[in-house]
């Protein structure tokens, strides 16, 4: 099984103290998600695990006999942003095989990048320039695009902040069935702690820079230490489909 692992990760950040020893371990075929609330360091964790911001500590992904996995097998999709981008959706979605890029796009990657604009929905944007979409449409093509090199290691970033139910639901379903088929390393930073519980199989919760708890939903997803860490209280309970949901009370 492959995993990824923190052992003492610290990070600091303009003399601050962002992130203090992280331990954790991410196990392949599970979707794991981090969460917490705003200013926790969930982005720092994620773009970390990245590479994208020096660190103390180890950190890596790794195959069962120890080899490390190369950063060119991960795939980061970044908190939104709305674009300016004139490239076309299908060239943008083509940049996430930037590492297998020639001169020439051959006609297998191009099929490719269509097949996951098909399995999207979106094919009937790939003409499009990326920044005439909406925020919604353009994080499906983000998503898109890293889900096209067919990742090791799956980094999104709040993958579904802008975008309705159905969609959050194709999302969130894409990306634990790519997890389960493809056995990767799947971590989300995730905001909607009821799609958290139905969807990823482990829970990070992250506060001020430390883990304050992770494991399954169900050990994570506790009243008090919700209440305490978002500082509102919460019900956890059960929908008649078993699955937990996180109502706050009003503050
Ligand atoms: N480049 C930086 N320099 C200094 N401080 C930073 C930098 N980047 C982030 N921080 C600080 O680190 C802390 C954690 O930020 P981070 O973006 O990781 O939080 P987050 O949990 O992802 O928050 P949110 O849910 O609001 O997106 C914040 O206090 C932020 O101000």
């Amino acid at each position: 099984m492959k995993h990824l692992s923190l052992k003492d990760v610290a990070v600091d950040l303009g003399g601050k103290s962002i992130l203090t020893p992280i331990n954790a371990t991410f196990k392949s075929g599970e979707f794991s998600a981090i969460i917490g609330p705003n200013g926790a360091g969930k982005t720092t964790l994620l773009k970390t695990m990245m590479g994208l911001i020096p660190s103390q500590g180890s950190l890596g992904a790794f195959l069962d006999d120890g080899q490390s996995i190369p950063r060119n097998r991960y795939a980061y999709l970044c908190q939104l942003n709305k674009s300016s981008s004139q490239l076309t959706v299908i060239e943008v979605v083509l940049l996430g095989l930037v590492h297998s890029l020639n001169w020439r796009i051959t006609p297998e990657q191009e099929q490719t990048a269509e097949s996951i604009l098909r399995d999207l929905g979106l094919l009937h944007l790939a003409t499009r320039t990326f920044s005439h979409l909406s925020g919604g449409q353009q994080q499906l093509v983000s998503m898109a695009q890293a889900l096209v090199g067919r990742p090791s290691v799956l980094l999104l970033d709040e993958p579904t902040s802008a975008l309705d139910l159905k969609h959050q639901v194709q999302v969130l379903e894409l990306a634990k069935d790519y997890t389960n088929e493809h056995q990767c390393i799947t971590i989300a930073v995730l905001h909607d702690l009821s799609m958290a519980a139905r969807y990823c199989d482990h829970l990070l919760l992250l506060d001020q820079g430390k883990v304050q708890k992770a494991g399954s939903p169900s050990d994570v997803l506790d009243e008090q230490l919700l209440s305490r860490v978002y500082q509102v209280d919460v019900d956890v309970g059960q929908c008649n489909k078993g699955h937990l949901h996180i109502t706050p009370h009003c503050l």
